[in-house]
């Protein structure tokens, strides 16, 4: 009787905005990569994360609006015992599994979940934590996000992306942050989320070396500036008990969660043109930095295709246009992720992109 392998089962973390999506979208185009299920863990009710990750329609898994850390326990298990079931009835074919988290996950429960849940363990095995780091933005991320850190501590491989946009001295700062952080993990950089495919995968041999103690060595060798507790929010490892499953048992949740507000709109009627510019270059000159993640699709009267927009703090990709709309309606779709604001305030900053133009300009 053949024993059947277990499927590996890749996590791709990293900040908000890192570029998560983008190393995610080059992987699906490579064909040396086999045939990939993705899970996608959406922070945001417009749904839109789904919506970007290309060509594998039918693998890509929707996994419940929240944040990974509070939702992943059942929704996982149910989520990969759902798709074995599929492959296992032939409705379904891969050979991997990649779950791309939300940008504020702390990766520890999900590695739990993986290990220790008794439908999940005999089926998928780790295979890696693939951690992207922003060149540009990541140093100062490090310093305000606790999530950031233990993302970069529990990677396998780091993948430092945007570098066409790094200046030498951004990069310095960064590399020697992380040779603190996670002194184990190699590291690649991407441009575009261009990598080889293959030092992403077949990670699972250097887990070896992964003990909790490992990472709370490193975490604890790198604190956050303004935190007393560098490991205050991290997942677990700051009460380290007897055996590893244990030990990575989340006891507490993010140290800035009550920092962190999302808010998204849906709007039927095309956005006027011009008010979305003039809203965006307010929103950025008022508050650019903690504007932690934009993203939208968006229909602006008079053209035809939707635009797709991110903004990761002050810097805006120019718009890009997508082929088709994703869904038969043509609803624009805006997700904000922002810190230090009022649910009122940013739900209020979201609703100003439903009016007409003279009315913006009055209002902001
Ligand atoms: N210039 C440049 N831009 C990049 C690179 N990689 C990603 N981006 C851009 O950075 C923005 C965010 O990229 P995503 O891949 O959506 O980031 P993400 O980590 O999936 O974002 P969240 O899921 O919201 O956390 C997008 O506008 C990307 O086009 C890169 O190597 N260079």
């Amino acid at each position: 009787m053949t024993v059947p392998t277990a499927i590996p089962v890749s996590l791709l973390t990293g900040f908000l905005g890192a570029g998560k999506t983008t190393l995610l979208n080059h992987l699906l185009r490579e064909p040396k990569a086999g045939r990939i299920a993705v899970v996608v863990n959406e922070f945001g009710d417009a749904g839109l994360d789904h919506d970007l990750v290309e060509q594998a329609a039918e693998d890509v898994v929707l996994m419940a609006a929240g944040c990974i850390c509070c939702s992943i326990r059942g929704d996982l298990s149910r989520t990969l015992t759902s798709l074995l079931a599929r492959r296992q009835t032939g409705m379904l074919d891969f050979d991997r599994v990649i779950i791309e988290t939300t940008g504020l996950a702390d990766p520890g429960p999900v590695h739990h979940t993986l290990l220790v849940d008794p439908q999940l363990a005999p089926h998928f095995t780790l295979d890696g934590i693939i951690t992207v780091v922003d060149a540009v933005l990541g140093a100062d991320t490090l310093d305000q996000h606790s999530e950031a850190q233990a993302q970069v501590a529990m990677a396998d491989r780091i993948v430092i992306s945007k570098m066409d946009r790094a200046r030498r001295v951004d990069t310095q700062a960064l590399k020697r942050r992380l040779d603190r952080l996670n002194p184990r993990a190699t590291r690649l950089q991407a441009n575009h989320g261009a990598v080889p495919v293959e030092a992403l995968f077949h990670l699972s041999p250097l887990r070896r070396e992964t003990g909790p103690q490992n990472v709370m060595d490193w975490l604890s060798a790198a604190p956050l500036p303004q935190s007393k507790d560098p490991l205050a929010g991290l997942s677990g490892f700051s009460v380290p008990q007897p055996g590893l499953t244990a030990a990575i048992e989340p006891s507490s949740h993010h140290a800035f969660d009550n920092r962190i507000v999302t808010a998204s709109i849906e709007i039927e009627e095309p956005i006027a043109p011009g008010v979305f510019d003039f809203w965006l270059e307010t929103v950025i000159a008022a508050r650019g930095a903690d504007m932690l993640r934009m993203k939208a699709i968006l229909h602006i009267e008079g053209t035809a295709p939707p635009y797709v927009i991110h903004g990761v703090q002050h810097i805006f990709e120019p718009p890009v246009p997508l082929k088709t709309w994703p869904h038969k309606d043509r609803t624009s779709r805006v997700v904000l992720i922002a810190r230090d604001f009022s649910q009122g305030d940013l739900d209020h900053c979201l609703d100003v992109l439903r009016m007409r133009p003279k009315e913006v300009v009055a209002e902001m």
